[in-house]
């Protein structure tokens, strides 16, 4: 322990305005309201492939530092794992309450699974103990999740209260502490409490081959086997038998009832009649469909599966979106019921049916947002953003097509296939994959580092866009992007934004534009139909829109801006205009 932190001050090199940054790239947020990711290294997020048989729920890899201090056991020191990954594998069971989170760290010649206790990180404690049998019986809730593990994050990784997962040589045993609570057994079912409706709840990744978001490597228990593999697309997993040889543990030791075997806990989607579809996006189809038991009207999100691969891969993506999901509840986000399965093994995640997005909504209504709806759909949104923002999630993709609206006046955010943890590395966008447009300029311009404020960039640009029906900055590309911004907001320059001159997307020959002319698209009186927006109003705009990420406005700030206080006042919901549901067409 003593030498663990010696290591630490040996490692500390740099004090970034406020935030300690290590050399093991853990960089320690500052005091301060911003949060950042307090990883820097070069994660890289990796695949959990999962075949039917092992019905493990969910599983995200993270590259982790060597000897990451929260994963790594005393075992793990001999070599670390062949990706130097820490992994950690979150068993949804069916209990009242708790997610059963397990933590596995891989080493070369093994893996290990050690569920983490939450007050381990809040006394920072470096050393992983293994959990004693029915230790820990924590209420959920997302401070819990392994989504928040980062020093100021209370804690490391939810501890399961009832399963621990040891993958250790060359062996897969679980041990159960108390199988009454949330038991998750083959063919058993499990509940949730979390939402109305149908509160039955077993979640898995089902058969599970998948590519990963980089393209590369996966882990993969089939069956009887666990192995790391590479799922690149253009990779043929066969091709790889060589590679995955010496990786593969064995796990043929376990026994048939301590399996992870998920998937027969969902319920099944033919528990829903499917009525239409509503939309179809990058990483699922989206329908409509009514619950045969309630009547209920929900949405079923039916994951897309890797096509490349006859075992359907499980996107990571999805993974993340239906882990998030699952963990949070708050009136702006959309709420997941639970998650079913069809014949095949396809997944569906069943949310709560909402009416509208917003970008549908404002394409159809051709006229823009009274100044006080916009209120009453700003503070819903910066509700919901100030909600994952104070649990160390970044949604990462807000947009306005990412934003649903129902009937009550009520928007909710949704579409977390691109949300992280603070801890999570930047990873810069696909540009086919996610729209420039609501970019903000520090990712557009390859910042090493993000936070927070990439999300109230955003909020930004959707702000804009409901006040004047159309998108603020419709780039083509990421410098077409860069280009729309700049003249509008003027060439940001050193002076304002600290650390601008040295960001790495600055090779291009951008236009000088000095001014900032967003005045002239917003002005305070108009004559002409343009929208006007007050000194308040333009105000809060400006500083969602400030270039230098750390003088952007936070979501809490936000909500507290003079704008809402001021006439028109926000409409509340039970006065927002309702309209026509689009998407009706009964199959
Ligand atoms: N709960 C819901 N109720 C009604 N419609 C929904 C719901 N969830 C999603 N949709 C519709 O489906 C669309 C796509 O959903 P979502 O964004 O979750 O999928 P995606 O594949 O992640 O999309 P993207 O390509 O934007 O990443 C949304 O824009 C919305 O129109």
């Amino acid at each position: 322990m003593e030498s663990k932190n010696r290591d630490k001050e040996h490692q500390l090199v740099e004090v970034q305005r406020g935030a300690k940054l290590y050399q093991d790239g853990v960089q320690h947020p500052p005091e301060k309201k911003r949060k950042f990711s307090p990883m820097l290294w070069d994660v890289e997020d990796r695949e959990i492939r999962i075949s039917s048989k092992n019905r493990v729920v969910s599983a995200t890899t993270i590259l982790s530092p060597p000897m990451a201090p929260s994963t790594m056991s005393s075992n793990d020191e001999s070599g670390g794992c062949v990706l130097n990954s820490s992994i950690s594998l979150d068993l949804v069971h069916g209990s009242d309450f708790p997610m059963a989170d397990q933590s596995i760290s891989l080493s070369a010649s093994g893996c290990k699974a050690q569920a983490l206790h939450q007050e381990q990180s809040e006394a920072g404690d470096q050393d992983d103990s293994m959990v004693e049998d029915g230790e820990f019986v924590h209420e959920r809730t997302i401070s819990m999740s392994r989504w928040a593990f980062d020093s100021d994050s209370p804690s490391l990784i939810c501890a399961s209260d009832d399963e621990e997962i040891i993958l250790e040589n060359r062996a897969l045993v679980t041990k159960r502490s108390s199988p009454e609570s949330g038991e998750f057994l083959p063919g058993g079912s499990g509940h949730r409490t979390r939402s109305s409706g149908s509160d039955e709840i077993g979640l898995a990744g089902g058969a599970s081959v998948g590519e990963s978001e980089d393209g590369d490597q996966a882990v993969v228990m089939d069956g009887d086997r666990t192995y790391l593999s590479d799922a690149d697309n253009n990779h043929d997993d066969t091709d790889d038998e060589n590679n995955r040889e010496h990786q593969e543990f064995e796990v043929s030791s376990l026994p048939a009832r301590q399996s992870i075997n998920m998937l027969d806990s969902c319920r099944s989607v033919f528990e829903y009649e499917r009525l239409n579809k509503i939309n179809e996006g990058t990483y699922g189809v989206v329908y409509r469909a009514r619950d045969t038991k309630t009547g209920e009207i929900v949405a079923l999100k039916k994951v897309k599966m890797n096509k490349q691969d006859s075992d359907g891969g499980f996107p990571l993506t999805s993974l993340r979106e239906i882990n998030i999901l699952l963990s949070l509840n708050h009136t702006s986000v959309v709420g997941v019921k639970e998650v079913v399965m069809d014949d095949d093994n396809s997944i569906f995640m069943v949310m709560e049916y909402m009416e509208h997005d917003l970008k549908g909504l404002m394409e159809a209504r051709k006229r823009p947002f009274s100044t006080s709806e916009v209120k009453c759909l700003m503070l819903q949104l910066l509700e919901g953003v100030k909600y994952l923002h104070d649990n160390w999630i970044l949604h990462r993709d807000l947009k306005t097509s990412n934003l649903l609206f129902n009937n009550k006046g009520e928007l909710k955010i949704c579409d977390f296939g691109l949300s992280r943890q603070y801890g999570s590395p930047l990873k810069p966008y696909t540009p086919l994959v996610v729209t420039l447009w609501y970019r903000a300029p520090e990712l557009l311009l390859g910042a090493k580092q993000y936070s927070t404020a990439i999300d109230m960039w955003s909020i930004g640009c959707i702000m804009a866009e409901m006040l004047a029906n159309e998108p603020l900055f419709r780039g083509n590309s990421e410098v077409n992007q860069l280009d729309k911004i700049f003249r509008t907001l003027g060439t940001p320059s050193e002076k304002i934004w600290h650390g601008f001159s040295e960001l790495p997307g600055l090779k291009a020959n951008f236009v000088k534009q000095p001014y900032n002319l967003l005045r002239k698209k917003f002005p305070a009186a108009s004559f002409t139909g343009t929208t006007v927006l007050s000194e308040l109003g333009f105000d809060l705009l400006n500083r969602l829109l400030t270039y230098d990420p750390e003088m952007r406005i936070t979501a809490d700030e936000a909500l507290e801006h003079d704008w809402f206080r001021e006439v028109p006042l926000p409409t509340s919901k039970d006065f927002m205009p309702t309209f026509p549901p689009l998407h009706t067409v009964v199959r």
